[in-house]
């Protein structure tokens, strides 16, 4: 199987602040989880995945891209889930903010509304097409952010700590939509130790350093005794 993600010994430094160092790895599962304490630089490594944030350091790769060079075609297949979902909804109803995903694809308007309204309609959002975006609560907003990340059907989805703001039932929503997604691969960061568990494979940082990858539960298990060790 082709690895599509691949760093070697990348670094990261940010305002002076080595904020990750020495990071190699060769990524082919289909669920990532990325887990560690806060400050870890777990975020820092999922924006470096569709270029959000520019490696110091190092060689990276992702469906043979370079994020920084090619970051504006990266992010065609690559999508971005994030904690708040504010930050990506940016028209003011489900419907435009769902046809926005789809613009600048070379489709024409009547086939990008009929798309989405094939999506509405299957989704918990069903008759709510006209509603404002604010109208909708965090889980509902976040369901939204996620509908429009599945329209492009991305070959990545990165999902920041995605549940992270909601309840509970809202989180294990989301999280069996992310873990069920009909992209290829999920890279998912999350202090939900049970969601990671349910993925396929989990790198743990700490300090900076990718400091473990293998099967879940193993990591998960090492990350809590070394939590319990302090
Ligand atoms: N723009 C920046 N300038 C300087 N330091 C930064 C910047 N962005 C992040 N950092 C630092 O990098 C480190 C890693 O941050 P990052 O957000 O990647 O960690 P994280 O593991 O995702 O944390 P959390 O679990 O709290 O979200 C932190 O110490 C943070 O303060």
């Amino acid at each position: 199987m082709s690895r599509s993600i691949e760093l070697d010994r990348v670094g990261v430094t940010l305002n002076g602040n080595e904020v990750l160092r020495e990071v190699t790895c060769s990524l082919s599962a289909k669920r990532i989880a990325v887990i560690g304490p806060n400050g870890s630089g777990k975020s820092t490594f999922a924006r470096l995945l569709n270029g959000l944030v520019t490696a110091s350091e190092g060689k990276i790769r992702v469906f043979g891209h370079d994020p920084d060079r090619d970051g504006k075609r990266l992010r065609r297949e690559v999508g971005f889930v994030f904690s708040n979902p504010a930050v990506q909804l940016i028209m003011p109803t489900v419907r435009e903010d769902l046809a926005m995903s789809l613009r600048g694809r070379g489709l024409a308007r009547a086939d990008i509304y009929a798309r989405v309204a094939e999506v509405i309609a299957a989704s918990p959002l069903a008759g709510r097409g006209d509603d404002p975006v604010h109208s909708l609560s965090g889980g509902q907003q976040q369901l939204l952010a996620l509908l429009g990340v599945e329209l492009i059907e991305p070959r990545l989805i990165i999902a920041d700590e995605p549940t992270a703001l909601l309840d509970l039932v809202n989180s294990r929503a989301i999280a069996a939509r992310l873990l069920a997604v009909d992209a290829p691969q999920l890279v998912l960061v999350t202090h939900d130790l049970d969601l990671a568990r349910r993925c396929d494979l989990a790198l743990r940082f700490d300090a900076g350093r990718l400091v473990e990858q293998g099967h879940p539960d193993q990591v998960v298990d090492s990350y809590l005794a070394s939590v319990s060790a302090e």
